[in-house]
């Protein structure tokens, strides 16, 4: 496959300056930060330049197909296994995994203000809070939905998930993600996933931050079928952005993060682990840029299921029974004429988390569903357009309209999403959310008997 370098591309060895990407999904990448560090023509020569250690990580079992086989090789200063101590559980972390405490509720959907970041020191990693699971992470089934409050950058803490592949949604500050395969810069309107098992630290380049998590206990995210939209359009593979390696070589106490089987463990580490010096392979985390999405909608009338708008897929072994769908509603012309332009009504098998990350969403304009806020239609619950939003929508004139300065998105799962406690207890749950529908005005107005 081919490997373009991204206008942003420059690789340079100097650690935290780093802005180079590689732009394709999925690519045979190949990259190295020192000249002449990457074995050629085999992955483990007796003895690797520089005096690296070979090492692979396999996201796929060795024998899944071609088009699923996930795997890379790093070029490293120390091996894994040298990064390896004694873990101790790190306990009241507000992350859960599925199967979970879950809370249960009265059958409603639930939506939430914006959570407040708090004053306290926190990391990316300590300030991840649960808000609902689904599945079960060691069948390799559903997902969780989390937030991250963070105040604080990662020093000499070093982070990887065995349990799910991350995507991060980030809705307010900068973050910098130094992973093993080289450094991710994003913003609010970007996404990262970063797959299982590699491990970063996160830096906030703008101090307090917030955003939304997606960890993806199943099939890897990939892109979906485009059937008879064709070639083009929707999330475009050269849009997604893989970092090329750089490295720390630094000595310093500090603490390796791992989170596996559902619980955060904890061990000294004396040095960095993000030590890869060059690597090859298919497996790497990446950055894409939503605001690069080109929808495809209606263009004469009605309102088409919002699977168009699918930037990224979990699939699960049930043909086009998703495990996870990644689904965004961003900027766009509504033109269908004789139409009610926003979502319909629905009660959907699928369970739908949703975040806004700026804007206003189409469906709830009536002030609640707030930047920062989410909300929870889950499996087979009834919702649509809350009552300012069917009123205004049913009398508009239906001349083009651009929806603009909107990003919104869903994790929609298959699997009904379990509340945990932080999700259920906090001031921020709307109390009067799940009656919204009962402001609806009655319209029905057959002819008069006669
Ligand atoms: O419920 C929602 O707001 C998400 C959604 C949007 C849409 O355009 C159609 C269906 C749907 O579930
Ligand atoms: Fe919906």
């Amino acid at each position: 496959m081919n490997v373009q370098a991204s206008p942003e591309s420059g690789i340079t060895t100097q650690v935290g300056i780093t802005r180079g990407y590689m732009s394709g999904f999925g690519n045979g990448f190949e990259t190295e930060a020192l000249p002449g560090a990457l074995p050629v023509g085999r992955n483990s020569p007796q003895q690797c330049p520089y005096g690296l250690y070979a090492e692979q990580i396999s996201g796929s079992p060795f024998t899944a197909p071609r088009t699923t086989n996930e795997r890379s090789w790093l070029y490293r200063i120390r091996p894994t296994v040298m990064h390896w101590g004694d873990f101790r559980k790190v306990e009241a972390h507000l992350w859960l995994t599925s199967p979970a405490e879950a809370i249960e509720l009265p059958p409603a959907p639930l939506r939430w203000d914006p959570i407040p970041i708090p004053a306290e020191p926190l990391s990316f990693i300590d300030g991840i809070r649960t808000m609902t699971t689904a599945g079960d992470a060691g069948s390799q089934a559903g997902m969780g939905a989390h937030l991250y409050l963070a105040t604080r950058s990662m020093q000499d803490e070093y982070f990887y998930n065995a349990d799910g592949e991350m995507l991060v949604v980030p809705q307010q500050g900068r973050l910098r993600f130094r992973t093993e395969f080289g450094i991710i810069n994003v913003e609010p309107g970007e996404i990262v996933v970063i797959p299982r098992g590699v491990k970063f630290a996160v830096d906030l380049l703008d101090g307090p931050a917030r955003g939304y998590l997606c960890e993806n206990y199943g099939g890897a995210f990939t892109l979906p079928e485009r059937g008879p939209i064709g070639a083009n359009c929707l999330a475009n593979q050269r849009d997604f952005l893989t970092p090329v390696a750089a490295y720390e070589d630094r000595d310093a106490p500090g603490t390796m993060l791992v989170k596996w089987g559902g619980t955060v463990w904890a061990a000294e580490i004396d040095h960095s682990p993000l030590d890869v010096v060059a690597w090859h392979g298919n497996y790497a985390p990446y950055k894409y840029d939503l605001r690069k999405f080109s929808p495809v909608g209606p263009i004469l009338f009605d309102h088409a299921d919002p699977s168009i708008f699918t930037v990224l897929t979990s699939p699960s072994e049930t043909p086009g029974t998703a495990n996870i769908d990644f689904v965004i509603f961003s900027d766009r012309w509504l033109v269908a004429e004789n139409t009610f332009r926003p979502p319909w009504y629905h009660l959907n098998v699928m369970s739908e988390f949703m975040g806004l990350v700026y804007g206003v969403y189409d469906a709830k304009t009536g002030g609640g569903f707030q930047p920062g806020g989410a909300s929870l239609h889950n499996t087979l619950l009834p919702h649509g357009p809350d009552m300012d939003a069917f009123e205004k929508a049913s009398n508009a004139e239906l001349k083009p309209h651009k929806l603009e300065g909107t990003l919104a998105f869903m994790f929609e799962t298959r699997f009904p999403q379990k509340v945990s406690r932080f999700a259920a207890e906090i001031p921020a749950l709307q109390k009067d959310y799940g009656r919204y529908g009962r402001k609806l005005a009655r319209h029905f107005n057959p002819p008069a008997n006669t």
